[in-house]
């Protein structure tokens, strides 16, 4: 028998590659690099990447003793938390003068701070980090929400650190529907003072990330009573904890909701307020505001109070692509490496790569995550110009953000939740290890779906915007098709790419009208609109998906044809578009077009196949990044799974003294 460390020895060294990793690689006709700066940005932004991760990473301070999945619920929190308060002040230290943290020194030295990012974070930081909602909602609701006076007085501390805030939005007994949620903020005029008030058991506030031990501020979201009247909801920034002792303020409730799915290094939270007073001033005031006499000024939209939420929804399509590019990384690498059956009878046990079954598994996967950074960037520039139009009173471009936003981000956390959970199943047995990285990355994903809008809920607004194009014409440039002359042609399937790009849009518009259809229908029997729209959803949600599918395949071809690849890389993100236009189509399309798109699907699966490897090694993640023992990129499986299952405590011993002692034994020995 050859025993597990001999294979340490040997084969643990650092220059061990495996075979058939190295022959892929060997056989790379295109610049990897090329990919890598498309998804950084540029080549300064890739140089910049590598050489915060690098810094981040040769920390030993930052590194986890042992892998946090044997911690407690409790030491996860203090481990994680510690690293990102480390994380936070080590971005503050001047950067030593070594060669290869030149340009972060260079942007230090030009004032700039290190900028953490969401990438570099999730190196170390990869289960759900408590100060996550600080920098991703607390900051951005005081920038989105807050009067030029209110940002000048709260940014600089939140941006220190000097406040920890979250986003307390969501409540026990309402999180969706928004405007039933229950917490008060009413008026005193006397002292110039809101009182915020936890009105029953359903209205605490409940799942907000960080709340629960780490901030010690919120923006809590709370219908606004004036002078009698209720306005809505609206944000108010809240102390919960003494700054300096950090125990809770007096009438604040405040604690953590336990063990969930994922994510458990967030102590997500509850918050009660019984009478709690907070100065005027503190409600959040760029859009509306209540004057020292009680007097509510209106905004110029009740949903400008909803912008914090748009601006996480964008963040989440980017976050998406990077979910996804680390699985598809993992199953890629895996699948090369890892030999299993028969292809040829009597030939050797073939990389389970090669079959087509497999290659269905992942290459989908593979091209969607282009197709969601493509989206990211889009949307990201669209929040950003209707950002910039709605500060000068131009609110004309908010209807497009809202319907795109909810779009991408639904489609984005479905499909990524679905493809990280197929990429697991094609890594086998192994790939339900916890050190496989799936179940954290299934973990995220999932958590996606719900949060920040729960997906179907998503998928009803769009169908909405959807239905009102389509009846006045109204709606901005993403559903234009959708208008009058503008409606797709029925002309031939072509299979071209923008001949798919107009199927597409057939797809879409055709479960739009026969939405309507199913709307005057109900109508026509009698039904109020509100019942008639519940009734419909199920298409609704169809026609919603069909239209999301175009949004993000149409993205994706704009973005191929820009001028700035290169031939090679051109012609991979063209394979991989049409490849990924052809697999949405297939749920789709009636019987009449499959047979024509099969056989291209079958060319492309075999055109993938040729560089999936090389492909995915351009998303240049760091094997410590990637957190997978399956997907690491020597290749070298097996042993790391090895390595990893010992760090068990179960195998610090060879039996397990105490239980066996205590009950095995006598099990064993007692008599029936
Ligand atoms: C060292 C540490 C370093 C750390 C570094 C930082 C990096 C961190 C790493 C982070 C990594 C990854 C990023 C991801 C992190 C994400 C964390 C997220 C955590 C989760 C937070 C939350 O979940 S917060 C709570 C979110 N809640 C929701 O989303 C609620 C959903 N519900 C709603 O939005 C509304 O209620 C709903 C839209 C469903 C209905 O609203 P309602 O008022 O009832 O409106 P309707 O009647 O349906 O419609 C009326 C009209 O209004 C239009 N409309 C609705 N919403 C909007 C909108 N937002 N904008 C514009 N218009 C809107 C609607 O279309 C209707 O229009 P019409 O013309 O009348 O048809
Ligand atoms: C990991 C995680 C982190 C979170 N972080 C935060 C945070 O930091 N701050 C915060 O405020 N909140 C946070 N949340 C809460 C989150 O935003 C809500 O859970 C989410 O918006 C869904 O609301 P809900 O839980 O009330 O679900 P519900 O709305 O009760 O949904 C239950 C079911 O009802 C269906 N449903 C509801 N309404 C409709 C409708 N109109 N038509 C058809 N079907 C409907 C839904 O589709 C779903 O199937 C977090 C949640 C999670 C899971």
């Amino acid at each position: 028998m050859i025993k597990y460390k001999q294979f340490t020895d040997t084969m643990a060294a650092s220059f061990y590659e495996n075979p058939d990793l190295k022959r892929e690689r060997q056989s790379c006709n295109f610049d990897k690099d090329e990919i890598t700066n498309l998804i950084d940005g540029n080549v300064e932004k890739t140089k910049y990447r590598r050489e915060l991760v690098e810094y981040i990473l040769s920390d030993p301070s930052l590194k986890d003793p042992i892998p946090v999945e044997y911690l407690s619920h409790e030491e996860k929190y203090a481990a994680e938390l510690k690293k990102a308060c480390l994380l936070v002040q080590k971005m503050r230290e001047p950067v030593p003068k070594e060669a290869k943290f030149e340009t972060l020194r260079k942007r230090q030295e030009n004032g700039k701070p290190l900028d953490i990012g969401v990438g570099p974070s999730s190196v170390i930081l990869k289960e759900g980090n408590a100060l996550g909602l600080h920098f991703v909602m607390f900051i951005p609701a005081i920038i989105g929400q807050g009067s030029t006076e209110q940002q000048n007085k709260w940014l600089p501390r939140a941006l220190n650190l000097e406040i920890i805030g979250t986003y307390a939005q969501t409540e026990l007994g309402h999180g969706t529907f928004l405007r039933g949620l229950e917490t008060k903020a009413t008026y005193d005029p006397d002292t110039k003072e809101f009182i915020l008030e936890t009105p029953s058991l359903s209205a605490y506030k409940w799942w907000p990330g960080g709340l629960g031990k780490t901030s010690n501020y919120a923006v809590v979201m709370a219908q606004l009573y004036t002078k009698g009247k209720c306005e809505g909801i609206h944000p108010f920034l809240v102390q919960l904890r003494d700054e300096t002792t950090h125990e809770p303020l007096p009438g604040i409730f405040v604690g953590e909701i336990g063990p969930k799915l994922g994510l458990n290094s967030n102590d997500n939270g509850y918050l009660g307020f019984d009478r709690v007073r907070i100065p005027r001033d503190q409600l959040l005031m760029k859009h509306s505001q209540v004057l020292e006499d009680g007097t509510y000024v209106k905004p110029k939209s009740t949903k400008l109070g909803y912008a914090t939420m748009v601006y996480v929804r964008v963040f989440i399509v980017q976050d998406m692509a990077q979910v996804l590019r680390k699985a598809v990384t993992i199953a890629t690498r895996y699948s090369c490496v890892r030999h299993q059956s028969e292809l040829k009878p009597g030939e050797p046990e073939p990389q389970i790569l090669d079959y087509k079954a497999q290659q269905n598994k992942l290459f989908p996967a593979l091209a969607a995550s282009f197709a969601f950074h493509f989206a990211a960037e889009k949307v990201w520039n669209l929040y950003h110009l209707a950002t910039e139009n709605i500060g000068k009173g131009d609110l004309q471009m908010l209807p497009d953000l809202h319907g795109m936003s909810c779009a991408m981000k639904a489609l984005s956390t479905s499909e990524t939740a679905k493809f990280v959970e197929t990429l697991r199943q094609s890594c086998g047995g192994h790939g339900y290890m916890v050190s496989s990285g799936f179940p954290r990355l299934y973990g995220i994903a999932t958590a996606s779906e719900t949060y920040e809008g729960e997906n179907t809920v998503l998928w009803l607004q769009v169908a909405r915007y959807l239905i009102k194009t389509r009846m006045d014409g109204s709606g901005g440039q993403s559903v234009a098709y959708l208008i009058g002359s503008n409606l797709p042609d029925n002309k031939a399937v072509d299979l071209s790419l923008d001949g798919i790009i107009n199927l597409f849009q057939r797809v879409a518009a055709g479960y739009v009208d026969l939405a309507m259809k199913e709307l005057a229908e109900h109508g026509r029997q009698g039904m109020a609109p509100y019942d008639a729209w519940n009734h419909s959803a199920v298409q609704l949600i169809k026609a919603a998906q069909a239209h999301a599918r175009y949004l993000v395949a149409d993205c994706f071809v704009r973005s191929v044809k820009e001028d700035k690849l290169s031939g090679p890389v051109r012609s991979i993100l063209n394979e991989l578009c049409e490849f990924l236009l052809i697999y949405w189509l297939f749920a789709e399309l009636k019987t009449e077009h499959l047979s024509q798109l099969q056989a291209k699907y079958m060319e492309l699966l075999s055109i993938i196949r040729g560089y999936a490897v090389n492909v995915v090694d351009s998303f240049d993640i760091r094997d410590e990044a990637l957190g997978s023992v399956l997907g690491c990129w020597d290749g070298n499986a097996y042993q790391r799974l090895f390595d990893e299952a010992l760090k068990s405590p179960l195998n610090r011993n060879a039996v397990h003294r105490e239980s066996f002692e205590k009950y095995l034994k006598p099990l064993m020995k007692s008599k029936l």
